[in-house]
């Protein structure tokens, strides 16, 4: 029998390769960082010591709800209003899923957030790339490959998607390869945006939509029936559309839906084990959609926020719902299947990193 099916060890799960569809650039800073950049501009933290200002942003999120959650990031947010600080947090973001295993990344982040110092929207996107461009490098000269992409997301408490998503074309041949809309949903819904959604697909251009993480169905149909989302992001309340006391599963109108048509969901169980939506991985509806063979992806959302990475995610999966290298690869191929560049460039990381790796770490 091949190894494939063999549950994999943690110190091999770091070592595999991973796609990661979904995680904040605002969600991930270091804690050293926020305290250097916060002593040098002068703005209050809970705490100046690296190991308690983490534990501050897990426990404070740990409340169950998204709303409360959210409020964790005026910290993260008051640390990237200079240029130089920004360029900084996206290189170390790059460097630190490198050294994580990640070999392909989408990360998002909402410019309009920092702009509070000056900084043009244009500069904050410029910013943003530069840091991935050289935490891509500095990866390199540690021996790592990555890739790092951009997503922006346009808030949707606020009246800016429009312009956000006109950047976000504006750019997409210089790193950024889509958009989002993030912030509060309850009370936000996707269709509020449907006029920017609508400018994005007469561009061409790609784009996932929150939807189905505090908030239900609703949210979910109209993010892909009127708004037209490629992704989801979360998705996960995509199980209310599903009876799982018969066997099998009885999938009713939208959750067929969204099998059928392959769309895929970012899960982040960590994330969502914060929020409320289950208590534990064992009970995150991950597993049995996966087991259904929704097209999952696994993701990190907020490393900060869950003191989480993609190992810990998979590895979690492995520990509590004895996930092997086989569905490991599976999550990874979907993500890549599911990524917004060039279809030729997604296969190539497929056929030439991942199922090779995973080939060769499998049989060691
Ligand atoms: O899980 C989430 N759901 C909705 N919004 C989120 C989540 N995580 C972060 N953000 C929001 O996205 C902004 C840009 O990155 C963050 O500032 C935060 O407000
Ligand atoms: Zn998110």
């Amino acid at each position: 029998m091949s190894n494939i099916t063999k549950k994999p060890t943690a110190e091999q799960v770091k070592r595999l390769p991973k796609a990661l569809l979904h995680d904040h650039l605002d969600g991930g800073l270091r804690p050293q960082t926020i305290i250097d950049i916060a002593k040098e501009i002068g703005h209050e933290l809970p705490t100046y010591d690296a190991a308690e200002l983490a534990e501050w942003f897990r426990s404070s999120c740990d409340s169950g709800s998204l709303v409360l959650y959210l409020e964790t990031f005026a910290h993260t947010v008051a640390v990237m209003q200079r240029r130089q600080d920004i360029v900084r947090v996206a290189r170390e973001c790059a460097v630190d899923l490198a050294r994580d295993g990640v070999v392909y990344a989408e990360v998002r982040m909402a410019p309009e957030l920092i702009t509070e110092k000056g900084l043009t929207l244009a500069q904050a996107i410029e910013a943003i790339l530069e840091g991935f461009r050289e935490g891509e490098a500095e990866a390199k000269s540690e021996g790592n490959t990555i890739r790092v992409m951009s997503l922006l997301c346009g808030m949707r408490q606020n009246q800016l998607s429009q312009v956000v998503a006109e950047l976000a074309v504006k750019y997409r041949d210089q790193g950024v390869v889509g958009f989002d809309i993030a912030g509060p949903e309850d009370g936000f819904p996707p269709s509020d945006q449907l006029d920017t959604f609508e400018y994005l697909r007469r561009e061409n251009a790609h784009f996932t939509i929150h939807a189905g993480e505090a908030y239900g169905l609703p949210s979910i149909w109209e993010a892909i029936q009127l708004c037209g989302a490629e992704r989801l992001g979360h998705g996960v309340r995509i199980t209310d559309d599903i009876d799982f006391n018969h066997t099998p599963a009885r999938l009713g109108r939208l959750s067929s839906y969204v099998r059928d048509r392959r769309v895929p969901l970012e899960m982040c169980p960590s994330s969502n084990i914060q929020t409320g939506v289950a208590d534990s991985f064992a009970h995150h509806p991950l597993a049995k959609l996966a087991k259904l063979r929704f097209r999952v992806t696994i993701n990190t959302d907020n490393r900060l926020m869950s003191a989480t990475s993609m190992s810990r995610e998979m590895t979690e999966m492995v520990n509590q719902c004895d996930w092997t290298f086989q569905d490991l690869q599976r999550v990874t191929i979907n993500a890549l299947k599911s990524a917004f560049i060039p279809f030729e460039e997604r296969l190539s990381i497929i056929e030439s990193v991942v199922k090779p790796q995973y080939a060769k770490i499998s049989e060691e």
